[in-house]
C-alpha cells in the first residue's frame, strides 16, 4: 500500500520521503536533511509555541500544589501555617483550646470504608425525600435541615420520614465524630474535653447541576470562621473518590504563593483551624456526585450542641 496514515491524515508515501528531504550530496550519497524541507515560517512558529508552553509550565507549576492525591494513603500529612491574628486573638481566651500552632492535616487511616458506606447510606436515605433543584444538597442530622427544591425541610418533623434514621445511624455518626475529635485534640495539642461539637454539622451532595439558589453555590472561597462563627476547628470527611465517583470538586486552600489542593478520597479526613489562615473553596463538580461530611468543633461551651440522636423525632 502506498498510503501511510500519520496524525489522522492520509499522506502519500512519496510525500513523506520528500518531507524528510533525502538529497544527493556531492558524493552522490543520500543524506537526510530535515530542516531544509521545513519552511522557516513553520520552524519559527514551532519555536514560539514551544517557548510559550515552557513559560506556562514553569509559571503554573507554582500556583497549585497537590497536598493529598486520591491514590495516596496518608497516615497524617501536615502543613504548618501562621495563625491569622484575628483567630489567635479570639481563641486565646479559651483555656485548653488554643492550638500549639495553626496547621492542616490529612489522614486516610482514621475513618474506615465501612464507616464511609454507613454515612453514605444515611445521606442517600434522607436525600431521597428531598434534594435541591440546584447542584448542592445538604442534610444536617443535628438541626434536621435538609435541602428540598429551593428551600429546606426538617427531617424530624416530616411524617413521611418518621423514624427514618435509626439508633445505629446515630451511633455511627457519634463514633466517627468522636474519632475526629480525638484526632483534632492530639494533633493540635488541645484538651479533648475543651472542644465541643458545634452547629452546623452536615453531609453534602454536590453535582454539576446549575445553581438555582445561592445555597447551591458551594464553590465560593470562604473562611469557615466567617461563614460559621462558632467554628474553631473544621473537619471534613470525604465519602467519595475524586476522578472515580466525580470529576472536578477538589478542595483548594488559597495561599499567598500557590494554592494547595486536596483530592477527596473515601475515608479521607482533613482537619484545619477555621480562621483566615485557611481560606478555601471547592472546585465546581464537572460530572458525577461528590459526598462529604463537615463536622466542626468550638472552644465556646455556649456554642456546643448535643450529639444528634433518636430523641430528635418530635412527631406525636
Ligand atoms: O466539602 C468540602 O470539601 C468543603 C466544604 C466546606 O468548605 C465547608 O463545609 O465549609
Ligand atoms: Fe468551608
Amino acid at each position: 500500500m502506498n498510503d501511510i496514515k500519520r496524525r489522522g491524515k492520509l499522506v502519500k508515501k512519496s510525500d513523506t520521503v520528500n518531507e524528510l528531504n533525502f538529497k544527493d550530496n556531492k558524493n552522490g550519497k543520500h543524506k537526510p536533511s530535515i530542516h531544509k524541507g521545513l519552511p522557516l515560517r513553520v520552524l519559527s512558529r514551532g519555536v514560539v509555541i514551544a517557548s510559550l508552553l515552557i513559560v506556562v509550565y514553569f509559571t503554573s507549576k507554582d500556583e497549585l500544589r497537590t497536598f493529598a492525591r486520591q491514590n495516596e494513603v496518608l497516615s497524617g500529612k501536615v502543613q504548618p501555617l501562621q495563625c491569622s491574628p484575628q483567630y489567635l486573638k479570639e481563641i486565646n481566651s479559651y483555656d485548653g483550646c488554643v492550638p500549639k500552632s495553626c496547621k492542616r492535616f490529612v489522614f486516610d487511616t482514621v475513618v474506615s470504608l465501612t464507616e464511609v458506606e454507613g454515612l453514605l447510606a444515611i445521606a442517600k436515605k434522607g436525600l431521597k425525600h428531598g434534594r435541591s433543584l440546584g447542584g448542592a444538597s445538604v442534610i444536617d442530622l443535628h438541626s434536621g435541615a435538609m435541602s428540598k427544591g429551593q428551600a429546606f425541610i426538617n427531617i424530624y418533623e416530616s411524617h413521611s420520614m418518621k423514624n427514618l434514621f435509626t439508633e445505629d445511624d446515630f451511633n455511627l455518626y457519634r463514633s466517627v465524630k468522636e474519632k475526629v475529635k480525638y484526632t483534632i485534640a492530639n494533633h493540635f495539642n488541645v484538651n479533648a474535653d475543651k472542644i465541643y461539637l458545634t452547629h452546623p454539622t452536615f453531609i453534602s451532595e454536590m453535582t454539576s447541576r446549575n445553581a438555582v439558589t445561592k445555597h447551591d453555590e458551594y464553590w465560593h472561597s470562604h473562611v469557615d470562621k466567617e461563614t460559621y462563627p462558632s467554628f474553631h476547628y473544621t473537619s471534613l470527611v470525604y465519602l467519595s473518590d475524586y476522578n472515580i465517583n466525580f470529576e472536578g470538586g477538589r478542595f483548594v486552600f488559597i495561599d499567598e504563593k500557590y494554592n494547595t489542593t486536596i483530592e477527596p478520597k473515601k475515608g479521607r479526613l482533613s482537619i484545619f483551624t477555621s480562621g483566615h489562615e485557611n481560606l478555601h473553596f471547592v472546585e465546581k463538580v464537572k460530572s458525577g456526585v461528590r459526598y462529604a461530611m463537615t463536622i466542626a468543633f468550638t472552644c465556646d461551651k455556649k456554642q456546643a450542641i448535643q450529639d444528634p440522636s433518636i430523641d430528635k423525632y418530635n412527631i406525636p
